[in-house]
């Protein structure tokens, strides 16, 4: 996979991912308040992108499986990268995407698809600054899940919380031995604002203060 720039005026990649009900979507936006109040430029995306591959992924998902819906999200992840998320990291923004590549490395996996083979339809995907995996008890996100509904097939299927929290374990692993900078935050029972405001000063931690940025 492709090794960030060591350009200290570029933006960067924060990837979002973890379990259905985790608290995806709801984390990256509370990320983003936070970024934008210390004065960060900062462009949310998210996966599947809004892109021409991105909503034939989503139309096809009901019906199309295994390795070829892998390829899809795959051929989508590429095609965001190039046409979204690189200008915006060269431009200087704080990129952050609502999944990325550790979703691609799990959720065709509820329909059987080896996770090495996902590894490697993966492996030249630009490499995120930081790839965030949220981690919960299988238990409260299922309840979270149920509460909120589901929004895919995978989520509907029994256990799925369960399996799925596994996977992205695995995922996170993978991540680590290929030397990615992960953060894993348990989101069972820590407000989001909080989970928000850990990844915030992880990414604090590898760019400049605002000032020293201007
Ligand atoms: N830390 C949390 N505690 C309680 N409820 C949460 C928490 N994070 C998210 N939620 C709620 O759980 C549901 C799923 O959150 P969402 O952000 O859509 O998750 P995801 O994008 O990971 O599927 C939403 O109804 C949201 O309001
Ligand atoms: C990024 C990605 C998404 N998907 C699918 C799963 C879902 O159908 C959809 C993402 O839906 P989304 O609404 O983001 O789910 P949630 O908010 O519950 O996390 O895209 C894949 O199957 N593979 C992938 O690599």
């Amino acid at each position: 996979m492709n090794r960030p720039s060591s350009d200290p005026r570029r933006g960067l990649l924060v990837s979002v991912d973890g379990p259905g009900g985790a608290g995806k979507t709801t984390i990256v936006r509370h990320l983003a308040q936070l970024l934008l109040a210390e004065g960060r430029q900062v462009h949310v995306t998210a996966e599947p992108s809004s892109g021409p591959i991105g909503k034939l992924a989503v139309e096809l998902t009901p019906t199309v499986t295994g390795h070829a819906l892998a390829c899809l999200y795959a051929a989508d992840r590429y095609h965001h990268v190039e046409t979204e998320i690189k200008p915006r990291i060269q431009a200087g923004h704080i990129v952050i995407s609502d999944r990325f590549l550790a979703s691609g490395l799990v959720v065709q996996r509820f329909d059987g698809v080896d996770p090495v083979f996902l590894w490697q339809l993966n492996e030249e995907v630009e490499r995120p600054d930081l790839a965030v995996i949220l981690d919960a008890d299988p238990d409260v996100i299922a309840e979270r899940l149920e509460a909120r509904g589901p929004h895919n097939r995978f989520q509907r299927q029994q256990g799925s919380s369960l399996l799925e929290t596994r996977f992205y374990r695995q995922a996170h692993e993978m991540l680590d031995e290929a030397g990615f900078h992960t953060l894993a935050v348990d989101c069972s029972n820590r407000p989001p604002e909080r989970s928000a405001a850990i990844i915030r000063d992880e990414l604090n931690a590898l760019i400049e203060p605002v000032d020293a940025a201007n």
